[in-house]
């Protein structure tokens, strides 16, 4: 079992060293390589992904990162920019498909930024588009030009989404469905925007090969505000790349914070790089502050879904379950009570309950 290890910017390498810790006290024949991406590796090549990460991603059955970016490298060429080097890898990977899970452990329900009657239980899929939508569309660009008789700059992207794109992350989507709660909730903007329009009417078409799975459909600010209000009638969620992106992070805070929200981006084949949905944290980057736990979690979601090792994916998880309940708590999720601890010592906790 080969994995390409990405500790990236900021808070990466000090979630990504935790999550390592985890995996290396299993027991499993996993062979752990490391290499650069984002503003390390902007840093180190000149490029956010280098070719020798490029070759190694490409190698390695699954991959684990840490997070890229940073104020540092903003006013950087865009090319140049460390999420540039994430979009770029992948694409380059195929990993069209981003499964988000929003679980609620009953240890932080008063964590969460929602009453605990509202939260209780909750365990939402959101699945989320990767390599197409606005993020990757064409053309795109700032420039200046004339308009309404004076030259000014404009900016402007492309929302594009080709019939595949869109068949193949909802066929994820529905297969999601029927291991889980039968319930579908595709969300789109089809009344403004003709590409989330198609969207919708494949969803329509993808739907009469699932007829278990009751679909639904709901406009973004709907189900931005649904999200918020009553969480816990979804079950899985699909959306493009730019809603996903959006809609995950509001999600991450009914958990308790978006230092719980793991993630897999997956090819066709289940070769997946396996994510926080978080960022870099520049804020609390090297101040041993950070929550590993959503990197610990995609580590369990690798196991799971790359290596196929339900057992020791449930083992990670049941540990981090234990130290929640044990009462150890990083800063973005604590409350009076619990104990309150840094990224390496919550890393402790976790082996020590494995
Ligand atoms: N997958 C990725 O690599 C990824 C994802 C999102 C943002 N980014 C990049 O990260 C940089 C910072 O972006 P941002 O500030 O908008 O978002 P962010 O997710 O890095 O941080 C948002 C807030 O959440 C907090 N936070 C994030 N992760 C945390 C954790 N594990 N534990 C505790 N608190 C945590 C941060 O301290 C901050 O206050 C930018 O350069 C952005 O492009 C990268
Ligand atoms: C850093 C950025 C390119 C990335 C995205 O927008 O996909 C991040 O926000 C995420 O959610 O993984
Ligand atoms: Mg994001």
């Amino acid at each position: 079992m080969k994995i390409c290890v990405l500790p990236g910017d900021g808070i990466g390498p000090e979630i990504m060293a935790q999550a390592i810790r985890v995996l290396n006290a299993l027991g499993l024949k996993l062979e752990m390589e490391e290499a650069l991406l984002g503003g390390c590796a902007v840093d180190a090549t000149g490029t956010p992904y280098p070719e020798a990460t490029q070759k190694l991603a490409r190698e390695a059955d699954a991959l684990l990162l840490g997070a890229v970016g940073g104020p540092q490298w903003d006013s950087l060429p865009r090319e140049q920019r460390p999420e540039r080097g994430l979009l770029g890898i992948r694409k380059d990977l195929g990993l069209f498909a981003n499964l988000r899970p929003a679980i609620l452990y009953p240890e932080l329900a008063n964590a969460s930024s929602l009453k605990p009657e509202i939260v209780s239980g909750l365990d939402i899929l959101i699945v989320r588009e990767l390599t197409g939508d606005i993020y990757f569309g064409q053309p795109r660009g700032i420039e200046v030009r004339e308009v309404e008789g004076t030259q000014q700059r404009v900016g402007w992207n492309t929302m594009i989404y080709a019939e595949y794109e869109i068949r193949r992350i909802l066929k994820v989507a529905f297969e999601a469905a029927q291991k889980r709660g039968k319930k579908l909730c595709s969300v789109d903007k089809m009344n403004v925007l003709e590409c989330t329009q198609l969207w919708r009417d494949i969803a329509i078409e993808v739907s009469r090969d699932y007829p278990d799975v009751e679909l639904s459909h709901m406009l973004v600010d709907n189900a931005a505000m649904q999200l918020v209000r009553a969480p816990k009638q979804f079950d899985v969620m699909v959306t493009g790349n730019m809603f996903g992106d959006i809609l995950s992070d509001e999600a991450s805070m009914l958990t308790g914070s978006i230092g719980m929200l793991p993630s897999a981006s997956l090819d066709a084949n289940n070769k997946g790089m396996y994510e926080p949905s978080h960022g870099s944290a520049p804020d609390i980057a090297g101040k041993d502050l950070a929550n590993p736990l959503a990197t610990i979690l995609s580590a369990a979601m690798m196991l799971r879904y790359t290596f196929n090792h339900e057992e020791a994916a449930q083992r990670v998880e049941a540990a981090v379950r234990k130290v929640l309940a044990q009462g150890f708590r990083t800063g973005d999720i604590y409350e009076p009570g619990t104990q309150k601890v840094g990224t390496r010592a919550m890393g402790d906790a976790v082996l020590a309950a494995l």
